[in-house]
């Protein structure tokens, strides 16, 4: 029941969101849960565009990969070379386009390594399943020939002066003494970065951070988690992986992505600003646009409730909500994230659930000049409208203003 925007209710600044964060976490971010090196790999336009039914022309993946790179994304992952030309195109395009590390995705299969190191990119990022029930039905391999053809296809990336990627595929549903083997090798053969795939998104946060902890001990290369929303725990996990170790996090915007996604750009780094206190160095103020924009190309509408860059996100219809907010947002929102801080607006919505407090302002905000039996009166009328599933928008309430009576705000007032 979308009908104002209300604007300026707290000014923003980075000194003010400092302050309030550690009025917020005094004695809350103890040891455990620090994290120091956060950094964001995004893999929109590779793991984001297997997403059912999606998929990114030329002009798509350069727009997005465009604005990933404006915003100080670390790594955009921009496709899977071997995949078809016009895939190749667009990854070389990308690699040539941008400042960003480009990163291109490779099975250990000869062809789609050298797909890959041929499109340019600066990492090749290659995957073998290492799950017992991949190997058998997916890969039709045995856990040797996986590994052989790991440290393989891992050697062949470094000799080619490529930053290497290595992902033991479906590794939390993978045989804990195999996987540890797997890494060892691979991390022996020269990988720069480990990557810990949830790939069924079968991880809990407790059971992501003691896998990652172990993984840790078990390699120098870097740590990067990709972790899948199957059951709603894509974000969570990710974090988990970064307070035990990880460097680094996959996420794709909107966490679109295979089945139901990924970990979300938007909730991974807003998370590690606003609840971590981490400087991702990540132009925030656009993560709205972006949103927008991968909604548009990837045709995948986001729900009003997604955090951060759904609609309701920032918007209060409830009377009790929309009069604290009023006086403070702090009141009803994390105080910690503000809509200005993701380019966002937050907004008092009029409807069944408004109060008078809201009422008054949004008339106020009109130029109107209401008494409070008046204000009473309109209130009535909004939540009636709205109880009949109406919308109430801001033509309605001026109808209302009209027909109650209310006079316009007069110059002398004003002065
Ligand atoms: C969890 C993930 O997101 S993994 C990434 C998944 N992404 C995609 O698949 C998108 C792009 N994929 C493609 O364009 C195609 O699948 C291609 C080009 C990679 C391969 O196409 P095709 O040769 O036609 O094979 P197809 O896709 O039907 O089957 C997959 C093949 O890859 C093999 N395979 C799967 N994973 C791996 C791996 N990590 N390393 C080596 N081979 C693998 C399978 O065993 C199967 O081999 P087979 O053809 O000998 O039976
Ligand atoms: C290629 C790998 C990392 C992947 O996408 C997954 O396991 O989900």
């Amino acid at each position: 029941m979308e009908v104002s925007r209300y604007r300026c209710l707290c000014p923003t600044t980075r000194a003010r969101r400092n302050l309030r964060r550690i009025e917020f976490f005094q004695g809350t971010l103890d040891s455990t849960s620090e994290i120091t090196d956060a950094r964001i790999f995004d893999t929109t336009l590779r793991d984001g565009e297997q997403s059912p039914r999606t998929s990114f022309n030329y002009e798509d993946k350069r727009e997005i990969a465009a604005v990933l790179d404006e915003m100080g994304t670390h790594v955009i992952e921009a496709g899977f070379p071997v995949n078809s030309d016009a895939e190749f195109e667009a990854v070389r395009d990308i690699a040539e386009s941008t400042n960003v590390t480009t990163c291109g995705l490779a099975r250990v299969v000869e062809k789609d390594i050298e797909a890959a190191l041929d499109s340019g990119v600066d990492m090749v990022h290659t995957f073998v399943s290492t799950s017992d029930v991949q190997l058998q039905d997916s890969m039709h391999a045995t856990r040797q020939e996986a590994l052989d053809s790991a440290v393989e296809s891992v050697e062949r990336i470094v000799e080619a002066g490529a930053e290497c990627m290595f992902s033991p595929m479906d590794a939390t549903r993978t045989d804990e003494g195999f996987l540890l083997e797997v890494i060892e090798a691979t991390s022996e053969a020269g990988a720069d970065w480990i990557n810990i795939p949830d790939t069924c998104g079968v991880a809990t946060p407790r059971r992501f951070y003691d896998l990652i902890e172990k993984v840790d001990g078990h390699t120098d290369a870097r740590i990067d988690v990709h972790t899948h929303d199957d059951f709603g725990l894509a974000s969570a996990n990710a974090i988990s992986g970064f307070e035990a170790g990880a460097s680094q996090s996959q996420v794709s915007v909107n966490g679109i992505g295979e089945r139901a996604g990924n970990a979300a750009y938007e909730e991974v780094v807003m998370t590690l600003e606003s609840l971590y206190d981490v400087d991702t160095g990540i132009d925030t103020t656009r993560i709205t646009e972006l949103s927008r924009l991968v909604e548009e190309k990837s045709d995948i509408p986001v729900p009003a409730n997604k955090p951060i860059v759904g609609r309701n996100a920032f918007s209060h219809e409830s009377g009790i909500h929309a009069a604290g907010v009023i006086e403070n947002s702090d009141t009803f929102e994390p105080g910690v994230m503000t809509p200005e801080m993701v380019g966002a607006e937050r907004e008092l919505v009029l409807g069944k659930h408004t109060g008078a407090h809201s009422v008054r302002e949004r008339l106020v905000d009109a130029g109107y000049a209401p008494t409070d039996a008046e204000v009473r009166e309109v209130t009535r009328r909004v939540k009636d409208y709205g109880a009949e599933k109406q919308q109430v928008t801001m033509s309605e309430l001026e109808r209302f203003a009209t027909e109650v009576g209310v006079d316009e705000e007069t110059e002398e007032v004003r002065a």
